[in-house]
C-alpha cells in the first residue's frame, strides 16, 4: 500500500529524517516507535506531502506521488489523524462527521453509521460540542472522521497520547476490528511498546531521524529487542 525508498525530509535545509526504507504492505500495520523529536511526526508529514521530500520516494498504491501535493494522495485513499486529538472545537461531534460525511454522499452516510459502530460511546455524544469531549472521545471523533473518508491507508500519530488506558483500550480494539476486516492498512507512529509491535506485520525504530531497529512480524517476542533499540 505504501513504500517509502530512501526518503529523507526536513524543515528548510536541515535535514531530520534521513534515508528511510519502510513500507506498509496492504491491509497489515507498520509500526514505527521512537522517543520525542526522533522524527515521527516528520516521516508521516513527508509521507502525507504536507513537507517536501528532499530525497527519495514514496509510492502509494503502486503510484509514485512524492511530487504530488497533499490532497491526491488524500484523493487516493490516504487518512491521517495528527497527534493530539484534532477537531473542530466549536462543532458538534455530529456536525465534525457531517462536514466529512457531506463531501461523500451516500457513502459517506454509510461510513459515519460504521464508524459510530466501530466507537458506540461516540453516539450519546453526538450532540456535544467537540471542544468540551475528554481528549479520549475527541481521539476517538477524530479516527471515526478519519474513516468516513473511507481510506485504504490510515496513517496514525501517537493517538494513545494523553489519553487514558480503558479509552486506549477502546481506540486499539477498533483498530484491531479495523485490521481484521480487511482492506485497510495502518501506518501507526507511537512513543511506547505495546500495542503497536505486538500487532504490526512491520516495525522499525527511529532515532534522531534515523531507522535503528527494524523487523517484520510483531508480538510478545520482538518486545526485548525493540526495547533495546528504542534504549539506543
Ligand atoms: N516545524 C519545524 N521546524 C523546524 N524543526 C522542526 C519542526 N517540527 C519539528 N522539528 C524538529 O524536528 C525534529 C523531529 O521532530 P518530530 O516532531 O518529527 O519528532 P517526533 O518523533 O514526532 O517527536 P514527538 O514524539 O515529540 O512528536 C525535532 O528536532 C524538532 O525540533
Amino acid at each position: 500500500m505504501l513504500e517509502l525508498t530512501g526518503l529523507s525530509a526536513g524543515y528548510g535545509r536541515t535535514t531530520v529524517v534521513h534515508d528511510v526504507d519502510l513500507g506498509v504492505a496492504d491491509g497489515t500495520l507498520t509500526a514505527v516507535l521512537g522517543h520525542n523529536g526522533a522524527g515521527k511526526t516528520t516521516l508521516l508529514r513527508a509521507v502525507l506531502g504536507l513537507l517536501p521530500v528532499q530525497s527519495g520516494r514514496v509510492v502509494l498504491a503502486g503510484e509514485d506521488v512524492t511530487t504530488r501535493p497533499p490532497h491526491q494522495r488524500v484523493r487516493r485513499g490516504v487518512a491521517y489523524v495528527p497527534q493530539g486529538q484534532q477537531s473542530f472545537g466549536q462543532l458538534s461531534a455530529r456536525e465534525n462527521l457531517q462536514v466529512v460525511a457531506d463531501a461523500h454522499g451516500r457513502d459517506g452516510r454509510r461510513r459515519t453509521d460504521e464508524a459510530l459502530d466501530l466507537f458506540p460511546a461516540l453516539r450519546d455524544l453526538l450532540g456535544r460540542q467537540a471542544g468540551l469531549l475528554s481528549g479520549g472521545q475527541r481521539q476517538q471523533l477524530a479516527i471515526a472522521r478519519a474513516l468516513v473518508t473511507g481510506p485504504r491507508l490510515l496513517v496514525l500519530d501517537e493517538p494513545a497520547e494523553g489519553i487514558q488506558p480503558n479509552v486506549v483500550a477502546e481506540i486499539y480494539g477498533a483498530i484491531s476490528t479495523l485490521l481484521a476486516g480487511g482492506g485497510l492498512s495502518v501506518l501507526l507512529v507511537e512513543q511506547h511498546l505495546g500495542f503497536a509491535v505486538e500487532h504490526a506485520a512491520q516495525y522499525a525504530v527511529l532515532a534522531t531521524g534515523r531507522v535503528v531497529h527494524r523487523g517484520a512480524g510483531g508480538g510478545p517476542d520482538v518486545v526485548p529487542e525493540v526495547r533495546a533499540a528504542l534504549a539506543l
